[in-house]
């Protein structure tokens, strides 16, 4: 294992995007969404992830320089035009006009079109919580996943996440791919030559496979909690696709052509306003919420996030570590 501090991680992150040909705008808020995910532990969204940002640039389904457009669309939705660029910029550029009409009228929606994402939602869901904000983001991505009872892929990865805020505490944030695990996990088993557990995915036969490349290759990935995984992944499809003239995971897939680049789709994030529900009598609602999460913490069971929320803390003062072969294929890229 290589052990980095954040700084050179983030440092490595941004060099091999500009020497690549990002622009300095995307390279920063790239570097920093992969960054963070490695701080977390989240490795399978973490520099990892950079192989995938030079390889769909290089196939040219990605833009290096795109400078994302703000539609005030209603008085609820936020519209955002990311013209075929990541999705970190599209999001900061919607973040400000999101939170201002969520606060107007108690709820409002983020549509960001047109964009290429690769990147975990915790991300984006705790800029909305650090600014006294309850949301819930969501997106479609490449068409990998059998729906229940099938084992030809609709579905993408579909991840749903929310996040409600906490006075003086992290955030209960949860976050998760609605197959039974993230693709990025497996693609991590497949790099590391290892078995992947029974009931990720399936041979194109439908049979049950632990072999990495067959799921991944030929097979098909699996829903989480069976109908109930699938019903909530075709939920994804249709609102943060159809519902906001976007593309669906089969679509994205297509014109992905093979070439195995990041999703290009789009997403939506809801943002609710607590104050504007409750008004006077906000603060006594919000300390009933912390007595349901006493009821969980108080029997041993942990909050969605805490595994997070302390790789955090440990990685601010010990830095990250990755896989010799990750850093030297990132390295790579600087050639
Ligand atoms: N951009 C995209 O298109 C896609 C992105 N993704 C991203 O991949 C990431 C990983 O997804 P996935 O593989 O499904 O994640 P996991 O199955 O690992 O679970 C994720 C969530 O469950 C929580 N959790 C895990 N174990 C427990 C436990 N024992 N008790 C309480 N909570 C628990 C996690 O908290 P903790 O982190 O603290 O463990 C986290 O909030 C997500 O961040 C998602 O956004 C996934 C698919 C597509
Ligand atoms: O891990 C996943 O699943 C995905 N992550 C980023 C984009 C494609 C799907």
């Amino acid at each position: 294992m290589i052990r980095l501090t954040l700084i050179e991680a983030r440092e490595l992150a941004e060099s091999i995007l500009l020497h690549n040909g990002f622009n300095l705008a995307h390279a920063q808020a790239v570097a920093a969404t992969v960054i963070a995910g490695e701080r977390d532990g989240c490795a399978s969204h973490g520099l990892y992830r950079i192989l995938g940002c030079v390889n769909s640039l290089r196939a040219g389904k990605v833009s290096a320089d795109a400078e994302p457009q703000v539609i005030d669309q209603a008085p609820s939705i936020v519209r955002v035009d990311a013209a075929g660029g990541f999705s970190q910029l599209a999001f900061q550029a919607g973040l400000g006009l999101l939170a201002e009409k969520t606060r107007a009228n108690g709820i409002a929606a983020l549509a960001i079109n047109r964009c290429v994402h690769f990147s975990a939602l915790w991300v984006e869901i705790e800029q909305l919580t650090a600014v006294g904000l309850v949301a819930l983001a969501c997106n479609p991505s490449h068409a990998w996943v059998a729906p229940t009872g099938g084992r030809v892929p609709v579905f993408g990865t579909n991840p749903i996440a929310f996040g409600w805020p906490r006075a003086g505490q992290d955030p209960f944030v949860f976050d998760f791919a609605t197959s039974a695990i993230a693709r990025g996990d497996i693609e991590l088993h497949r790099r590391a030559g290892k078995a992947i557990p029974e009931g990720w995915g399936v041979d194109a036969e439908g049979r049950p496979s632990t072999d990495a490349n067959v799921v991944l290759d030929s097979g098909a990935m699996l829903t989480f909690g069976g109908h109930k995984g699938s019903a909530l992944a075709a939920m994804v499809e249709l609102i943060a696709g159809p519902l906001i003239g976007d593309l669906t995971s089969a679509e994205s897939l297509a014109y992905d052509e093979g070439s195995k680049s990041s999703p290009y789709h789009g997403e939506l994030i809801i943002a609710l306003d607590p104050r504007r529900f409750l008004g006077a009598a906000t603060e006594e609602h919000l300390s009933r919420a912390e007595v349901l999460f006493q009821g969980i913490e108080g029997q041993g069971a942990r909050l969605p996030s805490q595994r997070r929320y302390a790789a955090r803390a440990r990685s601010m003062v010990e830095g990250v570590q990755i896989p010799e072969a990750l850093y030297n294929d990132l390295k790579a890229l600087l050639a």
